[in-house]
C-alpha cells in the first residue's frame, strides 16, 4: 500500500492562536484514517488546509506524491471535502443540488447524471431526490453533501465530522457508505471526537490535541502499546480484593473491582480459584477491552471529553 498523503510539521496561527504547531501525519491508499481528537484540537484547521480553504504557515503537504504549493489545482480536483457545516441549497432540491455541484466540479451531461443517481443510490436517498433539501433531516442533508463531494470520483475524500448532531439511522448509512467506498479502493480522511466511530471505521489514525499530533499508528498497534490490560470482576457480598502477583492497581468501579494487569489469564484464573476457594459468588469475570479512551488518558493525562 503506497502513502497517499504526507503531511510534515503543519503550522498555523489566527490572530495570537496558535491552531497548529506541529502536525504531522501520512495516510496509506485504500484506508480509512482517522484524525482524533477533542474540540478545538485543531481538525477542521488541518482539513481546510488539505483542501486549498486556508493557507498554513509553515510545513509542507504531499499528495498524490506531488507537492500542494505547486500543483494545487491538479491535486485539487482529486480531493472530495465534506466540510462540517451543511453546504446545500435548501430551496433546490436534492437532484439539482447534485446537479449544481457536479457541474462545479467539471462532471455534465450524461455522465453527471449516471453518478447522481448512483450517489443517490449510495446515500439511500433515491426515492427523495425531487424533495426540496429545506424538508431533509440534518443527518439526511449531510449525506447529500456527501453525495455531492463524491461526483467527480475523487480519490482521497475528506470528512470533518459527518456524524455531529445527526439521527442514529443517517449515521449507520454514512458508516455503510464509508464502508462500501473503502472497498472501491476510496481513501478517506475521517476527523472525530467520538472515540468509538474511530475505532469501528479506521484502521490508522493520529490522535491529535492542542495543535500537536501526539501519537499515530494503526489503531491495534496503539492499543497494544498505550492502552492498560485489566480484569473486571463483580461477585455478590464481597468486600475487598487480596492483593495479587502482576496485578498493578485495584479500584472500585460499579458495584464490583478493576485489576489492572498485563497478565489478564494468569489474573483470571486466580481469581477463579480464590473464589471456588471462598465461596464468592461471581456475577461478572471480563477483560476490559483496551479502548482509544485508555490511549488517550495515557498520553495526556486527561479524558478525551474533558
Ligand atoms: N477563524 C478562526 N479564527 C480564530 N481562531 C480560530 C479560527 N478557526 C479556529 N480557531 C481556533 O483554532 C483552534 C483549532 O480549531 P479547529 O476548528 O481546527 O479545531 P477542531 O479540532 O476542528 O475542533 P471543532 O471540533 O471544535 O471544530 C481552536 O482553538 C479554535 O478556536
Amino acid at each position: 500500500m503506497g502513502t497517499i498523503l504526507k503531511v510534515d510539521r503543519l503550522e498555523k496561527t489566527y490572530g495570537e492562536k496558535k491552531a497548529l504547531q506541529n502536525v504531522s501525519f501520512t495516510v496509506s491508499q485504500g484506508t480509512c484514517f482517522g484524525l482524533l481528537g477533542p474540540n478545538g484540537a485543531g481538525k477542521s484547521t488541518t482539513m481546510k488546509i488539505l483542501t486549498g480553504i486556508i493557507q498554513a504557515d509553515g510545513g509542507n503537504i504531499h499528495i498524490f506524491g506531488k507537492d500542494i504549493k505547486k500543483q494545487s489545482k491538479a491535486i485539487l480536483h482529486q480531493i472530495g471535502y465534506v466540510p462540517q457545516s451543511i453546504t446545500l441549497y435548501e430551496q433546490l432540491s436534492a437532484y439539482d443540488n447534485l446537479v449544481f455541484f457536479g457541474e462545479m466540479y467539471g462532471v455534465y451531461g450524461q455522465p453527471l447524471k449516471q453518478r447522481i443517481a448512483e450517489a443517490l443510490e449510495q446515500t439511500g436517498l433515491s426515492d427523495r431526490a425531487k424533495d426540496a433539501i429545506k424538508t431533509f433531516s440534518g443527518g439526511m442533508k449531510r449525506r447529500i453533501n456527501i453525495a455531492a463531494a463524491l461526483l467527480h470520483r475523487p480519490k482521497l475524500l475528506i470528512l470533518d465530522e459527518p456524524t455531529v448532531g445527526i439521527d442514529p439511522q443517517s449515521r449507520n448509512h454514512i458508516f455503510q457508505m464509508i464502508r462500501s467506498l473503502i472497498k472501491e479502493g476510496m481513501t478517506i480522511i475521517y476527523s472525530t471526537h467520538y472515540m468509538e466511530e474511530v475505532e469501528a471505521l479506521c484502521n490508522d489514525i493520529a490522535i491529535i490535541d492542542h495543535g500537536n499530533v501526539i501519537t499515530q499508528g494503526p489503531l491495534n498497534e496503539l492499543l497494544e502499546k498505550y492502552s492498560q490490560k485489566a480484569v473486571y470482576i463483580e461477585a455478590e457480598g464481597l468486600s475487598g480484593i487480596p492483593q495479587l502477583n502482576n496485578v498493578t492497581k485495584i479500584y472500585e468501579e460499579g458495584q464490583g473491582w478493576v485489576l489492572e494487569t498485563d497478565t489478564i489469564t494468569e489474573t483470571m484464573a486466580k481469581i477463579l480459584h480464590l473464589a471456588s476457594r471462598n465461596n464468592w459468588h461471581l456475577k461478572r469475570l471480563e477483560m476490559i477491552r483496551p479502548s482509544l479512551e485508555n490511549v488517550f488518558l495515557s498520553l495526556t493525562g486527561t479524558k478525551l471529553r474533558d
